[in-house]
């Protein structure tokens, strides 16, 4: 077993890490860390548990340490990060530097060239970026990162389609209140409402798409030629993001043999990846967010209502927020990580 962090382990992100890491069949949770305000109390007193299981009776008497590398213990190798991103971008790099190999789902450093953005059944390759950054750093730790959520929902479907050549897509997304966390969105801001705003999320989905899609030379990721459009809604949805998606090919393409290729687009054998990545639906209206956001413990994409449009093809697809889109994207790359010898 090896021995993990979860920095920013009190919120809810964090939450989530806890529930996936309890049983986790290769890591065990030896430190949680979180701002100076939590740093000293035990995680019970620290954390307001607001997760759809109880509490593990593992954690709620270990002492939350603040997130430095000073108070993160030896015995650590990995640690996986949700901070706020300003907090991510001043002390992820001092605890690569300090050693640790640090799986983050903050945004800071996404698009760093010598970082690699993982989506381990897309571009696992892209993880030998981590030479290039121990080289370059002077690391004996690592930084990687998972992408955005409403990347993560969409791109897994754009690589199924990429063998048509991939020219151009569209995407507009209806996000679930939890992507802004807790305090994120007011009730009275959500309910009986709509919010054609999320700042910086389409930027995000623009530019992580063409790196994630994009080739591994061994010095760098050459970004994928495609042209990407975003707009990004908040919707009253507690969890999971669905995503309306028009894909222009340079090939011809049928709705059959898209939703074929999905189908058929191979899973991993890292302990958290689904079984199928992509669930496709003949019927029309689905994917749909409470119906469908739990398919492979969280962690598979969903598409469906496929339709032919005059450059490719047009459909819709989900996947929880949280679970594939955070928490369980985090882990995934740490079980990657182990896999592969970076550990
Ligand atoms: N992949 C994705 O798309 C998603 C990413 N996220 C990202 O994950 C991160 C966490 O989000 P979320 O869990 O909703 O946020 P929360 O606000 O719920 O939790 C933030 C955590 O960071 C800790 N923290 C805050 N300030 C500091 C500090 N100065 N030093 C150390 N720790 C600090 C908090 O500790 P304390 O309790 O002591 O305040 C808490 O543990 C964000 O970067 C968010 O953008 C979130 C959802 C989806
Ligand atoms: N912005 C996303 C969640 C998020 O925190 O994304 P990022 O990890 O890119 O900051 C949402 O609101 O649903």
């Amino acid at each position: 077993m090896v021995d993990v962090g979860i920095l920013g382990a009190t919120g809810a992100v964090g939450q989530r890490l806890i529930q996936l890491l309890e049983p986790h069949p290769e890591f065990d949770i030896a430190t949680l860390t979180a701002s100076p305000a939590s740093a000293g109390k035990t995680y019970k007193e620290a954390a307001k548990w607001r997760a759809d299981t109880p509490m593990p009776d593992s954690v709620t008497d270990i002492e939350v340490t603040a997130t430095d590398p000073d108070a993160i213990g030896d015995d650590v190798t990995l640690l996986f990060s949700s901070l706020p991103s300003g907090v991510g971008a001043e002390v992820e790099p001092d605890l690569a530097e300090a050693g640790y190999v640090v799986s983050s789902n903050s945004s800071n450093a996404r698009m760093a060239d010598d970082v690699p953005l993982i989506i381990p059944e897309v571009n696992a390759d892209h993880l030998g970026l981590i030479d290039v950054q121990r080289d370059d750093r002077g690391w004996d730790g690592a930084l990687l990162k998972n992408p955005n959520c409403s990347t993560i929902t969409m791109v897994p479907t754009l690589a199924a389609l990429d063998q048509y050549g991939l020219e151009s897509v569209r995407v507009s997304t209806l996000q679930a209140v939890s992507g802004a966390g807790y305090s994120g969105v007011t009730s009275m801001e959500i309910i009986d409402n709509a919010i054609p705003h999320i700042g910086g999320e389409e930027q995000k989905m623009e530019s992580e798409s063409r790196k994630l899609l994009g080739e591994f030379n061994g010095a760098e990721v050459v970004r994928h030629s495609m042209d990407v459009a975003a707009s990004c809604n908040r919707i009253p949805t507690i969890d999971g993001h669905l995503e309306n998606v028009w894909a222009d090919t340079s090939d011809d393409v049928t709705p059959d043999e898209v939703s074929a290729a999905m189908s058929a687009y191979p899973s991993a054998t890292l302990p958290s990846s689904p079984e199928r990545l992509i669930h496709t639906f003949e019927e029309p209206d689905r994917p749909q967010p409470r119906l469908d956001r739990n398919r492979g413990d969280g962690m598979a994409v969903s598409a469906g209502g496929f339709r032919r449009t005059e450059g490719g093809v047009q459909y819709n697809c989900l996947a929880h927020n949280t679970i594939r889109g955070a928490a369980g994207a985090s882990v995934l790359n740490g079980e990657l990580l182990l896999e592969e010898g970076y550990l």
